[in-house]
């Protein structure tokens, strides 16, 4: 683990040298933002914090954790349909054993939502029996999905608690920072829960480059800002630290032996259909293995 800490951070420095010029991480608008969130989360009873799956540690906003950490709170690890299944798991079991209530989640999945309301009632179990009102905030850095998330909430809420609100719904967008202002979600009545949609934020100054690398790769942080030379430079460096040209070369070998047994490119399927398995693309591979060369 240490070895491959130590390499990404050489790949980091390797795609920062490569040129580019200084980086402005903290757009005008994220003082504002992090401002009214410090704010408001005075007010809140219970903290979403978002995280990106793949990389839920360098996906904090360090300097808001003493402040949620001071708070009810929940640990959102969401996109986990795109990060390594064992890893986030070992994740998981790093932030349950810091007794921090942690969970993985797909936006779009009901079944992940489900698991979240669940956890949100837990947590809000005495505050509900108390208070006529209460507010969960929704936080963390851009493009994380935290309105997605939102609007998968207060679907499915609506769908078992119908609220007489008009249904709103957050804007979501591939591109960092789309929601520029914090807005309320009525997800509850008697007591009235709200959700609070907030601006993604970062810090105002990334402390190591390799964080700042990842950040861009996942998408919290526009490519232009890093730019995409750098941003590509480092994901090829990391693909060949991990070895992956290898282990395409191993699979184009073994697309080679299933070449030469033609009966064993197909397979059948569950209905007895025969269905062609999935080729492996040779141009592509071949091409990011001579990318990966180039940029060691
Ligand atoms: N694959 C995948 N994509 C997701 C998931 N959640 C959100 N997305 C996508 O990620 C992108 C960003 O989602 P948003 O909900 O706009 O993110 P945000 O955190 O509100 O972004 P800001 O407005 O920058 O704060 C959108 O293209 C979503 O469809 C998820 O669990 N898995």
């Amino acid at each position: 683990m240490r070895g491959l800490t130590r390499a990404g951070k050489r790949a980091s420095e390797m795609a920062f040298n490569a040129g580019g010029g200084a980086i402005n991480w903290f757009p005008g608008h994220m003082a504002a933002a992090s401002r009214a969130i410090r704010d408001r989360l005075k007010l809140a009873d219970l903290v979403i914090e978002v995280r990106d799956a793949r990389i839920p540690l360098s996906s904090a906003n360090e300097d808001l954790q003493p402040v949620l950490s001071a708070k009810r709170r929940i640990l959102a690890l969401n996109k986990k349909d795109l990060a390594n299944p064992n890893i986030m798991n070992m994740w998981l079991d790093h932030f349950q054993s810091c007794k921090q209530d942690c969970i993985s989640l797909n936006a779009h999945s009901s079944n992940s939502i489900n698991q979240l309301l669940g956890l949100v009632e837990l947590k809000l179990r005495e505050a509900i029996l108390k208070e006529p009102t209460l507010l969960v905030m929704v936080v963390g850095v851009p493009n994380v999905g935290k309105s997605a998330l939102i609007n998968s909430i207060h679907r499915i809420a609506n769908s078992r608690f119908p609220v007489n609100d008009k249904m709103k719904r957050a804007r979501v967008g591939p591109l960092p920072g789309v929601t520029q202002d914090i807005a309320g979600y009525k997800i509850a009545s008697q007591p009235s829960i709200y959700v609070l949609d907030t601006p993604g934020v970062l810090v105002p100054s990334i402390p190591d480059m390799e964080t700042g690398l990842k950040l861009a790769l996942t998408g919290a942080v526009k490519d232009s800002v890093v730019g995409e030379e750098r941003i590509a430079k480092y994901l090829l460096s990391l693909l060949n630290i991990r070895k992956t040209p290898l282990h395409w070369e191993r699979l184009l070998h073994r697309r080679e032996e299933f070449d030469e047994d033609p009966d064993d490119s197909c397979e059948k399927g569950s209905r007895g259909s025969v269905r062609r398995r999935q080729r492996f693309n040779n141009s592509d591979a071949l091409y990011v293995q001579l990318a990966c060369q180039l940029t060691w």
